[in-house]
């Protein structure tokens, strides 16, 4: 017995240190070394900082090409013609997506993550692991639906304590242009020195007590102090029109139906806030009183006299921009079904004689960019049983498919890969203020897509969605092609084959 002792003794103790040795140097690193653990284990699917990626249809601001980019420390530092060459770094990894589309990262400037404050409508970690999922590296979060609302310093200070380490994907800020800071440009300088990219401001109720609307004299107040910063002014355009009573009126068979919603906002609403903000845009032309502002009309959805105006404005020399949103070139008002308010939105989603002239219009350049608007809430607040378009919230949730319903739509009228990366990607990060991102060019930051356009899929209860309130998606259900393989975000490979990275490593992109 004790011979047998003396024998496994020595075994056992070498095991033993073994284990603690490994144990101790693995905690002493992670004790020294925080960041350099967190970076190659847990940022990234990838574990290498120097690579290259080869496929033979590269989305490149100089047209597709069949080449290679290379990664180093999460920027690009070269891009080369030739499927599988690499450059004079030879002996690095070797990415090979064949024939897959490789394109630079959707940049989605119109998101509400609704954080802090009503995080069960959506969140950063379930908002941006949705983002990182279909394509989206960078989106920009509204200043509303959070509460408290984005209107200060304070409270954006409270928006990036939220969102520190839940964030997948990169995100900016807009700060909230309200009556109270319009008239006290000293917290309007608060919020814009704190990083805010821009402010936003509705001139119709926003639907949230603590974001109430401005009037064009607010808007020239904020518009003069952000010349000074060069930032952009983002607008929901719409301005009631009428009363209640003559909303009754023209009530279209009870508020179950879409037509009866469709006739409480007409296009007269567009065109009445956007005729007003082109009488101040003129003065933002070069040597106006308003030089180095900029306004941008979100969501625009009348591509007829509102469209008109803008283009008019453009052309006269205006600092102006438009986007519109999937909703509004995926569907049409003929074909929402009765009671089905996943498709409420403000403004509505208009006719199909609409719906071409938009999509015309965006292939022609006249509209700037494309954002979601992914604007949840809690399924009880969508009144989904009830069908009541009158009281449901508006607002459609899509950040995780900008892409693919991009493209299945895009594609019948034409539009090609270029468009899309200009319209999601390049337009986006210049009227955002983020030239490091938005194209795969030398020097930019590695935010990257890779898809197959020709891949169709079903939107269906298997399919994994990644953000907080799935059937609240006017998008279930449907049949779409171009599926998201992976997503890289500055270098680190943050999703792929439906998994993300196990850390949240996105950072807060402020202003300087
Ligand atoms: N409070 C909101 O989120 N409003 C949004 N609602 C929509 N689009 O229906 C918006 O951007 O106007
Ligand atoms: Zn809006
Ligand atoms: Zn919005």
């Amino acid at each position: 017995m004790e011979k047998f002792v003396w024998r496994v003794l020595p075994l056992l103790t070498f095991f033993v240190s073994f284990i603690v040795f490994f144990y101790l140097q693995d905690s002493y690193r992670a004790q020294l070394h925080p960041l350099v653990k967190l970076t190659q284990n847990k940022c990234s699917l990838l574990h290498h900082r120097h690579f290259w990626i080869t496929s033979k249809r590269i989305v490149t601001p100089q047209g597709i090409i069949s080449g290679s980019v290379e990664i180093k420390e999460g920027k690009i530092i070269s891009v080369i013609e030739g499927y599988g060459k690499q450059g004079n770094s030879k002996h690095e990894e070797v990415i090979d997506y064949g024939d897959a589309v490789v394109m630079p990262g959707l940049i989605d400037v119109h998101v509400h993550l609704d954080e802090p404050g009503r995080t069960a409508w959506e969140g950063f970690d379930t908002g941006t692991r949705a983002a990182a999922a279909g394509g989206v590296t960078t989106v920009v979060d509204m200043p509303l639906n959070n509460h408290p609302t984005t209107v200060s310093k304070e409270t954006l200070k409270l928006k990036l304590e939220a969102a520190e380490n839940r964030i997948y994907v990169d995100v900016g800020f807009w700060g909230g242009l309200i009556p109270e800071n319009a008239l006290n440009s000293s917290i309007l300088e608060g919020l814009l020195s704190a990083g805010v990219l821009g402010l936003k401001s509705f001139m119709c109720p926003s639907g949230i007590s603590d974001f109430p609307m401005t009037t064009i004299h607010h808007i020239k107040e904020g518009l003069s102090v952000l010349a000074k910063y060069r930032r952009p002014l983002y607008v929901h355009s719409e301005i009631q029109q009428h009363s209640k009573k003559h909303l009754e009126l023209t009530d279209k068979g009870g508020p179950r139906t879409y037509l009866t919603y469709l006739h409480t906002r007409p296009p007269s609403w567009e065109e009445a806030a956007i005729k007003e903000l082109v009488g101040v845009t003129k003065d933002t032309r070069i040597g106006g009183p308003l030089e180095g502002a900029h306004v941008h009309i979100a969501h625009l959805s009348d591509s007829s006299a509102s469209l008109d105006l803008i283009k008019e404005a453009k052309s006269r020399g205006d600092s102006i921009s438009v986007e519109t949103c999937p909703h509004y070139l995926a569907f049409s008002a003929e074909e929402i079904p009765n009671g089905d308010t996943r498709f409420k939105c403000s403004p509505p989603i208009r006719d199909a004689y609409n719906k071409g002239k938009l999509w015309k219009a965006v292939l022609e350049g006249h509209i700037d960019l494309l954002s979601s608007d992914h604007s949840p809430t809690l399924p009880q607040l969508k009144l989904l049983e009830e069908g009541d378009f009158l009281k449901a919230w508006g607002g459609i949730s899509s950040l995780q498919f900008d892409l693919p319903v991009t493209w299945s739509y895009g594609k019948k009228h034409g539009l090609t890969l270029e468009q899309l990366s200009l319209l999601w990607s390049k337009k986006p990060a210049t009227f955002a203020g983020i030239e490091s991102k938005g194209s795969i060019a030398v020097g930019n930051h590695a935010d990257i897509v890779v898809w197959k356009p020709e891949v169709e899929f079903e939107l269906n209860e298997h399919y994994p969605v990644f953000l907080k309130h799935p059937s609240l998606s006017a998008y279930m259900g449907r049949r779409l092609s171009g599926k998201v393989l992976e997503t890289f975000v500055r270098g680190n490979l943050v999703f792929k084959k439906g998994k993300h990275a196990p850390a949240a490593c996105g950072v807060p992109i402020l202003a300087k």
